[in-house]
């Protein structure tokens, strides 16, 4: 999807800062203020396919409701014929029989209205849901970072639900009704004009209230939505944390903010329950006593033979027809102001566009060096959305020579991350260009950027599937991608690589289901299988974000070897917290303040940076630092750079 209007680069090219669109982030969002109708319209986008079939329901149901109408005329001719007049029992029979008719007519309607209106409506649901999980998945992390998940699961799941309710059910019932009720009234007024009077002012006051109702409505409508969200997402938060609720015994301070929480909706849902059981009850009590005074003045009438008997019972045989749909618009009026704030919340996170968009023109994705890709960064900045003051990348240049490997170095929080993520698109420059072998990657596809560079992050997700599926995730299905034999081939490999020989004697070998429904494993043994599916997309460009950091010294140095084999050919940049994870680099590069500020072999920095000295001192395992005059030794420990140092990354050192 292709959003030019908020797209990120401002006009005149790459340089300038990202178009940030902000987005509420969770439940302040203030009510639309769209009106009804211009908000349900927009469902039109998503429901338009459906359209047909619920004008067609529509049809049927007003249909069935033209029956409704007609049995208290056939009333009128029965009073007024055979019953006081000279009728004769055939006659009686025969308008007994038309009743019947027209009764059963009007349930077949009522049938085929449910059986054109269900069916589309859960298809019309069905796209909507997808639509959205599609652009969920087509949002930067930015998005995902300020958008809770409460939020957009029950925006996904709840609101919608009371969409296609609507559209199945309160849509269709509301057009039916107050046709009904406008029709009916048409008729009364036919039957006994006095006495259609009389009943329309009974109208006046449920009119005003009905207005009042809608706009008090839809203020706490909004509210209890929001505030299912925010209680999906405290249920989410707090599954997801549960270790640490448990370890801290934080288990009845989550329960208590949770029934707060609950409370709270549950308070919301009361005063929608009484605003509406308000206007019900002046929906159902006023019409009522417009028809009392009417039944008064109705006998009045009739006794003074201004109105025929037959036009009584006629008259009020359609009130009472009237009187349901007239006691029923109250209920789809507030169907209808939950589906408006369920259409708010839908279109809010549908409207907000992604900032990560292919280009208008890509570029064809250049073709790998002999010795693969390169990756340069040139002039990179930085910074989150909503801090363009506080940038964490503020001019990087680095150059990744083609079937290198560098690693990055720097204190906790310098960017080393948010560098990685710039490099296949997870999120794009605030200034300055990744160029992919001379390329920049916002001139790509994609899908393109992202079949070139593998990424394997520190804390590793795998999906509710079995080993295999997590691990070649990353390859494309046949017929485009390799045939069985080869992904098996791949598979065989990349576990390997990844030291994960431990998938052997998993219950169900590599068919074993892994992830949040499958078997639970070990944060190292999640790891390699992260890393071995990093591996198996077979990247031209491969990112590892401390890919080892769970596993001990002796797997890290088994896996170290074999990536060090398998990474030729394959442009690496790794950012690594031990310095046995520098082991692995021909070259490293020091983060530091926004900018690299050094780039060499392990021993070259460390004989001329002292940051990098002081960043390798405080790096999780403990490395050797050379006394003062002595050459460093301890990568030689691990087979390092020195080894196999060459020529390999550089970029601008600055002192
Ligand atoms: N989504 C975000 N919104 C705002 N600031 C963020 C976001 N993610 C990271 N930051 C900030 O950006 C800075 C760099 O974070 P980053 O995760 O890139 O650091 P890092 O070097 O990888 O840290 P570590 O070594 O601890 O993993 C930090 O100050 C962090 O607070």
């Amino acid at each position: 999807m292709h959003q030019t209007s908020t797209a990120v680069r401002p006009e005149g090219g790459h340089r300038g800062p990202a178009d940030v669109h902000r987005v509420p982030a969770t439940t302040t969002t203030p009510v639309g203020s769209l009106s009804t109708t211009r908000s349900l319209l927009r469902l039109l986008r998503w429901a338009r396919p459906v359209v047909p079939r619920m004008i067609l329901g529509t049809l049927t149901s007003l249909g069935a409701s033209v029956l409704a109408l007609l049995v208290p005329q056939v009333l009128r001719a029965l009073v007024n014929g055979p019953l006081l007049g000279a009728g004769s029992r055939a006659a009686v029979v025969g308008a007994a029989a038309v009743v019947l008719l027209l009764g059963v007519l009007e349930a077949f309607l009522v049938w085929c209205r449910r059986a054109l209106v269900a069916m589309p409506g859960t298809g019309a649901e069905n796209d909507m849901r997808r639509a959205l999980f599609g652009h969920l998945l087509d949002q930067p992390l930015a998005f995902h970072d300020r958008w809770s998940g409460g939020q957009l699961l029950s925006r996904s799941m709840s609101d919608l639900n009371v969409v296609r309710r609507w559209l199945i059910f309160a849509l269709v019932m509301l057009v039916v009704s107050v046709t009904t009720v406008v029709v009916g009234l048409g008729l009364m007024f036919w039957t006994a004009w006095q006495l259609a009077l009389v009943y329309l002012v009974g109208a006046v006051p449920v009119l005003v209230l009905g207005f009042s109702f809608r706009e008090r409505y839809k203020v706490v409508a909004r509210r209890a939505r929001d505030q299912q969200g925010d209680l999906a997402g405290r249920v989410e938060e707090s599954v997801h944390g549960i270790r640490v609720l448990k370890a801290f015994g934080r288990g009845e301070d989550a329960l208590e903010d949770f029934v707060r929480q609950a409370d709270e909706l549950r308070g919301t849902e009361i005063e929608k329950a009484r605003t509406l059981s308000r206007v019900s009850l002046a929906l159902g009590a006023i019409p009522e006593l417009a028809l009392a005074v009417s039944l008064v003045l109705g006998v009045w009438l009739a006794s003074q033979g201004q109105v025929s008997v037959g036009a009584l019972v006629a008259f009020f045989a359609t009130a009472a027809v009237v009187n349901g749909p007239v006691e029923r618009i109250g209920a789809l009026l507030a169907m209808t102001l939950d589906a408006k704030a369920a259409t708010d919340r839908f279109v809010e996170v549908m409207d907000t566009p992604s900032t990560v968009v292919d280009p208008p023109h890509p570029v064809p994705l250049p073709a790998p060096g002999p010795r693969g890709s390169r990756v340069e960064l040139r002039g990179v900045r930085f910074w989150h959305p909503g801090s363009p003051q506080a940038p964490v990348l503020d001019g990087v240049d680095l150059v990744l020579e083609p079937g290198t490997t560098t690693a990055l170095v720097g204190l906790t929080g310098s960017g080393k991350t948010t560098l990685l993520q710039l490099v296949p698109r997870l999120a794009d420059v605030s200034g300055g260009q990744v160029l992919l072998d001379g390329v920049d990657v916002r001139d790509l596809t994609r899908a393109d950027v992202r079949a070139a560079v593998s990424v394997a992050f520190e804390d590793p997700v795998l999906f509710s599937a079995s080993v295999r599926e997590n691990v070649l995730l990353g390859l494309p299905d046949e017929p485009a991608g390799p045939d069985a034999a080869e992904r098996e081939r791949i598979l065989a490999q990349a576990l390997d690589v990844a030291s994960a020989g431990f998938v052997a004697r998993l219950p169900e070998g590599v068919q074993t289901r892994v992830g949040e429904e499958g078997l639970s494993l070990s944060g190292g043994q999640r790891q390699r299988l992260a890393l071995a599916r990093a591996v198996a997309a077979r990247p031209r460009v491969l990112v590892l974000d401390d890919p080892l950091s769970a596993l001990d010294v002796t797997t890290e140095a088994a896996v170290t070897a074999r990536l060090r084999e398998v990474l030729r050919g394959t442009t690496t940049l790794v950012v690594a917290h031990r310095t046995s994870t520098v082991a692995l680099a021909d070259r490293v590069a020091v983060l530091e303040d926004g900018c690299i500020t050094g780039v060499g072999t392990h021993r070259e920095l460390l004989a001329t940076h002292p940051h990098y000295r002081f960043v390798l001192t405080a790096m999780r395992d403990e490395p050797v630092l050379p006394d003062e005059g002595d050459e460093p030794d301890e990568h030689d420990e691990h087979g390092g750079p020195d080894e196999h140092g060459g020529p390999g990354a550089h970029g601008e050192v600055r002192p």
